[in-house]
């Protein structure tokens, strides 16, 4: 009897790692998900422990290894593991002894900012986006490099040994997954390498020019190689866990592979995903196309030749880490899945606009100096108010971006398919159709990151041949959410929106 195969997928995300084992249909038949600690030790610092993230994933697999075994299977069946990750997120080690030399930066982290305004003002700064897609900011890994380079002792030492070894999550996982030191398996792949600022979008590879401009000396630290995001070779295999011996052959930034579960593999297609953060990917095709409208150009896959995509994408800092403040910080609610009933309390959100700008506001605004604020608070306020607020600026910022999208491609988008744990929530769908004036699109299996892991994996083992093997996949029981208010309204709401975005400007400037 021949046996069916599984597919592993590591899914290393902001506030959670999980392991999923995925059929030949794209269903999921095991899962295991653990939390772990966030570091927040200053206002705009945050971190994670390197090694947490590793016994979290190692945990995870051990623990739906254990899922997979009671149905019968065996573990030989999982024929490759992908991975996929929180992108930007910064990991420096030392090269010799493989050990962390400080907690990872999470994307989030606005520490660099100060080191930012400084490379604003460096001639030629406005000219980066055009190589590598991103603007300056505190966002991608550079400006955590940079700053871990300055500040932190340890770091500075081995820049200047020249055994200082930088990556990005997915770097990591690979290396400490492989065994460290040991096997050092240093690798990335060009949808996670998209995010550094180093990497030259066109060729694939870093560019001697803007590491120069970065004053990074490349003699004094290694950086990931670059390596195509679907390989039987480059990522190794699991060094420990029950899955010891399994291949790793797949590799993708988290919205990537969101956008490869949702099956964008075509220009023209768009999805959505609603985790920590937000992130819009609209797949353009082979070609990087730059934005003029404050979007970024990354990566969206490298399958190899004729199979390798660029998307213009819409980052939202903060989404459902605004769901979770509100339970967290204020105890509004017990948990996330709550707020839709609180929201549903109350009508609207009478009167309250709340620009969520944590880490200031990203796409398609780029504001650094904004901080979270909230307009329009009376004596009438209630906490629903301040939930429906919450959700709403999720989706006034998705609707910021996709007119900005529209302005870059020319064409306005038909429908978006969506995914990510606030996706969850029908009322946060719903306001999304309505502001956005077109259908959502929402499928029954919402696993969509960890199911583009899978396939990037999956791909280069032969569990899948092309992507028209993949027709069937995650495309049953999808709800579709449809428009309930005018667009004169939609626009009316959207003005309010931009008027508090406009207003919350400015709010560090002094210091
Ligand atoms: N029903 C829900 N309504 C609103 N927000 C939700 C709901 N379920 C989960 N979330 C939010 O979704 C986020 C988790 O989504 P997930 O896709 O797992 O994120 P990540 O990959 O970034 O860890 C949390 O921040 C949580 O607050
Ligand atoms: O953890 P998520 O799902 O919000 O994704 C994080 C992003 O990759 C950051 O760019």
């Amino acid at each position: 009897m021949i046996r069916p195969t599984f597919v592993g997928a590591i899914d290393q995300g902001t506030t959670s790692s999980r392991f999923l084992i995925f059929n030949q249909r794209g269903e999921v038949v095991a899962l295991h998900q653990l939390e772990f600690q966030q570091h927040y030790p200053h206002p705009g610092w945050h971190e994670h422990d390197p090694e947490e993230l590793i016994s979290s994933v190692e945990a995870c697999v051990d623990g739906a290894v254990v899922e997979f075994e009671k149905q019968g299977h065996t573990r030989e069946q999982i024929v490759a593991v992908g991975i996929t990750n929180q992108r930007e997120t910064t990991v420096v080690w030392d090269k010799t002894t493989g050990k962390a030399l400080h907690n990872a930066i999470v994307w989030t982290d606005t520490r660099s900012q100060e080191l930012v305004r400084k490379l604003k003002h460096r001639i030629g700064s406005s000219e980066l986006i055009s190589r590598c897609g991103l603007p300056l900011s505190t966002y991608p890994s550079i400006s955590k490099l940079l700053w871990l380079i300055e500040n932190v002792i340890e770091v500075k030492e081995a820049y200047e040994k020249g055994t200082l070894a930088f990556g990005t999550v997915d770097s990591w996982l690979a290396y400490k997954l492989n065994g460290g030191a040991a096997r050092n398996i240093h690798v990335t792949d060009p949808s996670n390498a998209s995010r550094t600022m180093l990497m030259n979008l066109e060729a694939l590879d870093y560019d001697s020019e803007l590491i120069d401009w970065f004053r990074i000396d490349p003699k004094k630290v290694t950086l990931p190689k670059i390596v195509r995001s679907s390989d039987t070779e480059a990522y190794g295999s699991l060094a420990s866990t029950s899955l010891k011996g399994t291949k790793i052959t797949g590799c993708l930034g988290d919205q990537s592979a969101a956008l490869v579960g949702q099956k964008g593999f075509t220009a023209g297609l768009a999805k959505n995903t609603y985790g920590t953060g937000c992130f819009l990917l609209y797949n353009v095709g082979p070609k990087p196309v730059i934005s003029t409208h404050g979007l970024l150009t990354t990566v969206a896959f490298d399958f190899g030749e004729g199979k390798r995509m660029y998307a213009l994408e819409g980052s939202i800092a903060v989404a459902g880490s605004s769901v979770k403040f509100l339970v967290d910080n204020f105890g509004f609610i017990e948990s996330s899945s709550k707020l839709s009933a609180l929201a549903e309390e109350v009508e609207d959100n009478g009167g309250c606009t709340f620009v969520t700008a944590f880490s200031g506001l990203f796409a398609p605004y780029w504001i650094d100096d904004a901080r979270g604020t909230i307009f329009g608070i009376t004596s009438y306020t209630q906490r629903g108010h301040i939930a429906r607020a919450t959700l709403e600026a999720t989706c006034f910022q998705t609707q910021a971006i996709l007119r900005s999208m529209e302005k870059d491609s020319g064409k306005p988008l038909t429908e978006l398919a969506v995914d990510g744990g606030m996706c969850n929530s029908d009322l946060i769908m719903q306001t999304q159709s309505d502001f956005i004036g077109i259908p959502v699109n929402r499928p029954a299996m919402r696993e969509t990151t960890a199911l583009g892991a899978a396939i990037a994996a999956g791909l280069a083992v032969g569990v899948w041949n092309s992507f028209e093997d993949l027709d069937n996949v995650n495309s049953e029981g999808r709800t579709i959410f449809q428009p309930q208010i005018s667009e004169a309204e939609a626009s009316k709401r959207f003005a309010r929106w931009e008027k508090a975005v406009q207003m919350s400007k400015g709010w560090l400037n002094d210091e």
